[in-house]
């Protein structure tokens, strides 16, 4: 199912969001089905009945898109029930970069990380997440955010527009899964603010900018998230 989203999102254009799209990109939605309904009511004021062929505007803010706000400092350094978001491999390896912080401080998450892919594995999980609650034997009471962007890592890892089309069905699905789970639980113990570090522009060596652009491209409308935090090392400033 992950396989068939993700080539559909890819055919898409690897810029947005594919099935999903409302009316953020008027251009590139020649049938506004949404506005189907003939229009009944009289239109007060029209002086010329030939407007017809005259596209209307879109709304502004019709769809909300992703908003990333990009601070320097230590991602980890969160409030609990903070949500870290990484990119992974499906391989079960948090071995290099930022996922090895990962593994050593959330060794529990890192179990659940590693028996998902295990489980499931491979191909089919690519252009999915993993929405990890904050795990008892783990340092820091943090919900851990995993986005499988490449099947495999090191000189295996997917080419960079596989990797950008995985990004962007994969950060839907988790934005999914974390309103699923806040309807589950109670106020305290729902995903508070949310973290992402500069995902795919390290060991998997996607410019950031390139990424930055489908997660602000993603629709956001029906999301309890909205907001996501860019935490980057103070050597990474531009
Ligand atoms: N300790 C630290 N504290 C704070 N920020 C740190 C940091 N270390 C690195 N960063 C920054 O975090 C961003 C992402 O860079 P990364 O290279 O981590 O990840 P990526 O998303 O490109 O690639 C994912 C694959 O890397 C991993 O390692 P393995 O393949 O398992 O070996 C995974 O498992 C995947 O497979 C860049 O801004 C880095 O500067």
């Amino acid at each position: 199912m992950a396989a068939g989203t993700l080539d559909s999102w890819m055919s898409a254009g690897c810029s947005g969001p594919a099935k999903k799209r409302k009316s953020g990109t008027a251009h590139d939605d020649p049938l506004p089905t949404k506005r189907a309904k003939p229009d009944t009511k009289p239109k007060p004021q029209e002086s010329t009945p030939a407007t017809k062929s005259k596209p209307e505007p879109t709304p502004l803010n019709a769809t909300p898109t992703l908003a990333l706000k990009e601070e320097t400092g230590d991602i980890f350094a969160a409030p609990p029930n903070t949500l870290l978001i990484h990119a992974c491999n499906t391989d079960g390896s948090w071995s290099g970069g930022i996922a090895q912080a990962f593994q050593s401080r959330y060794p529990s998450a890192f179990q659940k990380y590693a028996e998902h892919c295990h489980e499931i594995g491979g191909a089919k999980l690519v252009g999915t997440a993993q929405l990890i609650p904050p795990q008892s034997g783990d340092s820091s009471k943090h919900f851990v955010g995993c986005l499988f962007t490449s099947r495999h890592y090191g000189r295996r890892k997917d080419p960079p527009a596989k990797i950008l089309a995985a990004t962007g069905v994969a950060m839907e699905e988790l934005l999914k899964q974390v309103k699923g789970f806040n309807a589950g639980v109670g106020e305290g113990e729902r995903v508070g603010e949310v973290r992402i570090c500069r995902i795919n522009s390290g060991l998997f060596r996607v410019p950031w900018g390139k990424t930055t652009a489908v997660l602000e491209g993603l629709g956001v409308g029906g999301e309890d998230v909205r907001v996501v935090k860019v935490v980057s090392p103070p050597e990474e400033e531009e």
